[in-house]
């Protein structure tokens, strides 16, 4: 049950910092982080990572519908036994809920981490898009951990 607050923490957190980008900062503005590498741009996608399928938001409310889906089934089979994949898993039901909001409400995603690395300017992105990432991330680190610990036990 506790994954089901983190995945809230997580949509709080993300709901917050799109309307406060959204209500001070007009379309396209850029704030200087870090000169040359951070800035905090007010951006729109209609699409998913580097706008990819542009507009298709039924396309979109399905393929986030699924996603809830699957993460909800494995936070209630994996969490008992791992801690590790009950938080990546609460991280990314809140990102894929955050960007469902804005997709829902907005008919598109707010983005603001503008982040320029070597000189590539990544894509502009948001809290929710970074929880997606860690989340899978974590997913496949407690993956591997809990192969190590079946492997071990095996031996
Ligand atoms: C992160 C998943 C994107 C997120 O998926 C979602 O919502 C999920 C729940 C629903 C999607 C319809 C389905 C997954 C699409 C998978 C995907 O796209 C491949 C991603 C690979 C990944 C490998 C590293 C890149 C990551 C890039 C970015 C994020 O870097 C932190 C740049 C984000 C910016 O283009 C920003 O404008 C995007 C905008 O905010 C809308 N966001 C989405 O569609």
């Amino acid at each position: 049950m506790q994954y089901f607050i983190i995945a809230l923490v997580v949509i709080i957190i993300d709901q917050l910092t799109k309307w406060w980008v959204v209500s001070s900062m007009k379309l396209g503005e850029s704030i200087t982080v870090i000169e040359g590498f951070f800035n905090l741009t007010s951006h729109r996608n209609t699409g998913a990572a580097w706008g990819i399928l542009a507009g298709q938001m039924f396309f979109f409310y399905i393929i986030t519908s699924i996603v809830i889906v699957i993460v909800i089934y494995y936070i209630r089979k994996f969490a008992k036994e791992s801690a590790l994949m009950g938080w990546a898993l609460a991280i990314i039901l809140g990102g894929a809920i955050g960007n469902f909001i804005d997709r829902l409400f907005r008919k598109e995603v707010v983005d603001f981490f503008d982040f320029i690395i070597f000189n590539y300017d990544f894509p502009i992105f948001n809290i929710a898009d970074s929880a997606l990432v860690v989340g899978v991330g974590l997913v496949i680190i407690a993956t591997i951990l809990d192969e190590k610990k079946k492997g071990r036990s095996k031996a």
